[in-house]
């Protein structure tokens, strides 16, 4: 059922991690360390891929045939984008605007071997309940959406805030597993 292929994981997240071990049998994890800067006038849908493009391609592969798995989250809302709270203030910013609204979540996933690269983005809809201010002060003490876009988990607490979703669930925890392990089978094909 699951892929054998070599494989590194450009990223740092637990999540990631785990996610991608539902799909492969095997695979080193490295994280990749990249300015997380948006360029003037670039889209969303830009950003997200260059950002896993990058973390991809900023590990150097170990053995002819490995290849790098670079992902990165956003949370978009109109024109704006979230990712990572700075502070408490930032969060109570973001979740106030997400509170009673639908945004977007996209995921990208790049896999690079040092000479092709491979890649797609996946795009979710969330629908947020009404949050209240206190309920957002509480949520952001309870240390969950510090490290994450949009300032909240799905897959913890904030599970509760969504009234509906509309796309990958997994693409909102931080990888794609449909659309992962159809690129890791493509190129399972050519290694
Ligand atoms: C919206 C949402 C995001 N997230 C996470 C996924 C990503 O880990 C994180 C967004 O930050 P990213 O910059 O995409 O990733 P990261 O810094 O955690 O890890 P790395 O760059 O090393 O791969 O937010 C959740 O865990 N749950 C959610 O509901």
């Amino acid at each position: 059922m699951k892929l054998s292929l070599p494989l590194v994981l450009a990223s740092q997240s637990p999540r990631r991690s785990e996610l991608l071990a539902q799909l492969v049998n095997d695979f080193s994890v490295r994280a990749a360390h990249i300015d997380e800067v948006r360029q003037a006038g670039e889209a969303p849908a830009d950003y997200v891929a260059r950002l896993a493009r990058e973390k991809a391609q900023a590990i150097v592969p170990l053995a002819p045939g490995q290849w790098v798995l670079g992902s990165d989250t956003i949370v978009t809302l109109g024109q704006q984008i979230f990712e990572k709270p700075v502070d408490e203030q930032d969060c109570i910013n973001m979740l106030s605007q997400l509170s009673g609204q639908t945004h977007q979540v996209l995921t990208a996933v790049a896999l690079c071997n040092g000479q092709q690269i491979h890649q797609q983005t996946v795009t979710t809809q969330v629908t947020f309940r009404q949050l209240s201010e206190a309920e957002i002060v509480a949520y952001w003490h309870t240390g969950e959406p510090a490290d994450k876009a949009g300032g909240y988990g799905i897959q913890g607490l904030a599970g509760s805030f969504v009234a509906h979703i509309s796309g990958s669930y997994s693409a909102v925890v931080g990888l794609p597993l449909c659309q992962t392990q159809q690129l890791l089978k493509a190129v399972s094909k050519e290694s």
